[in-house]
């Protein structure tokens, strides 16, 4: 048996690479998947039989190491947080929400800003000083002066990664800057595909040259609060993982409670105000569900 992963998934078709030599297979599920209402999704690694001609079957769906929705996807390993220095402003809470959804995923993480040719050198580094700081990697890119997409290049090589980022940061351009015609390159496999009825997006992992793999949607849009629960929701903050179970309540949700540790290092500047300002009003969003899932 053959081992790949999916790359794209179409109405009953799954077009499998071969881990070995590469090529791409056009393969069915074998028929107990169906009768358990189970599926292969782009990401899963499945073992499938060759039949010749191109076509194989699906005999195995490995476990998932890491599972996105909203397009699904399965063992994406890392997240291109992707915002602009300039056009649009790089909007702090959105960059702390996207933050805490991909920690949640336990995806890598990784917080690009483009765009730099836009502003300063000096301020564009600055902007994301406070991160550097927690301890995320950062890059600083542009697509259009092709400034550091070669470290971008680098950190999407042997890996499957997804960008998100807002409308319009630049996500698309970056791909293209990385790779030129990397949409173009999967032509083969969309022909085949243009011979069915559906219209839906699919999401599909486009191959890099040097090893590795990216989702084709730009728009990540996994990003939901309504999948977090408040308890778990100060893990998802690395500066404050290590204050955690130390307040002098255990159940302490570091908001109005006093002794709270988490609060301290807020006052003497350990943990960025901003932060904890943008952890406060997620809590808070996410308690508001959760009292309404309650009925009160
Ligand atoms: N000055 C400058 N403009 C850029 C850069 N990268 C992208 N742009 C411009 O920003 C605009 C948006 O770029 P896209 O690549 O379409 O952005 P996107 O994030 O893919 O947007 P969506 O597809 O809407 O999610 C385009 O007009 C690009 O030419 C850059 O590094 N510098
Ligand atoms: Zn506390």
């Amino acid at each position: 048996m053959k081992t790949g992963i999916v790359i794209k998934a179409y109405s009953g078709f799954y077009y499998v690479k071969d881990d070995e030599q590469g090529g791409i297979y056009e393969c069915r599920l074998r028929g107990r998947f169906k009768k358990k209402k189970k599926r292969a999704i782009p990401g899963d690694r499945v073992g499938f039989q060759d039949l010749g001609s191109g076509l194989g079957v699906i005999e195995e769906i490995f476990e998932r190491k890491t599972l996105l929705t909203r397009p699904t996807v399965a063992n994406v390993e890392q997240v291109i947080i992707t915002f602009a220095a300039k056009d649009p402003d790089l909007h702090y809470k959105l960059l702390d929400q996207f933050l805490i959804m991909a920690e949640a995923a336990k995806l890598q993480i990784v917080i690009c800003l483009n765009k730099i040719d836009l502003v300063d050198e000096e301020v564009a580094r600055k902007m994301l000083k406070l991160y550097e700081e927690i301890g995320y990697k950062t890059l600083y890119c542009s697509a259009k002066t092709k400034v550091g997409i070669e470290d971008l290049r680098e950190t999407l090589k042997d890996k499957i990664s997804v960008f998100a980022g807002a409308s319009g940061v630049g996500k698309s351009a970056l791909l293209n800057a990385v790779q030129p015609g990397l949409k173009l390159a999967t032509g083969e496999i969309s022909e085949k595909i243009r011979r069915g009825t559906h219209t839906t997006r699919h999401v599909e992992l486009l191959q890099l040259k040097d090893g590795g793999m990216v989702a084709d949607t730009p728009g990540f849009s996994f990003f939901d609060l309504e999948f977090l629960s408040s308890e778990e929701l100060p893990y998802l903050f690395p500066e404050m993982v290590d204050y955690i179970g130390q307040c002098r309540f255990q159940d302490c949700i570091h908001d109005h409670e006093p002794g709270c540790v988490i609060k301290e290092m807020v006052e003497n500047g350990k943990i960025a105000k901003s932060r904890y300002e943008n952890y406060v009003t997620f809590l808070h969003e996410i308690q508001e569900k959760e009292k309404q899932e309650r009925g009160y």
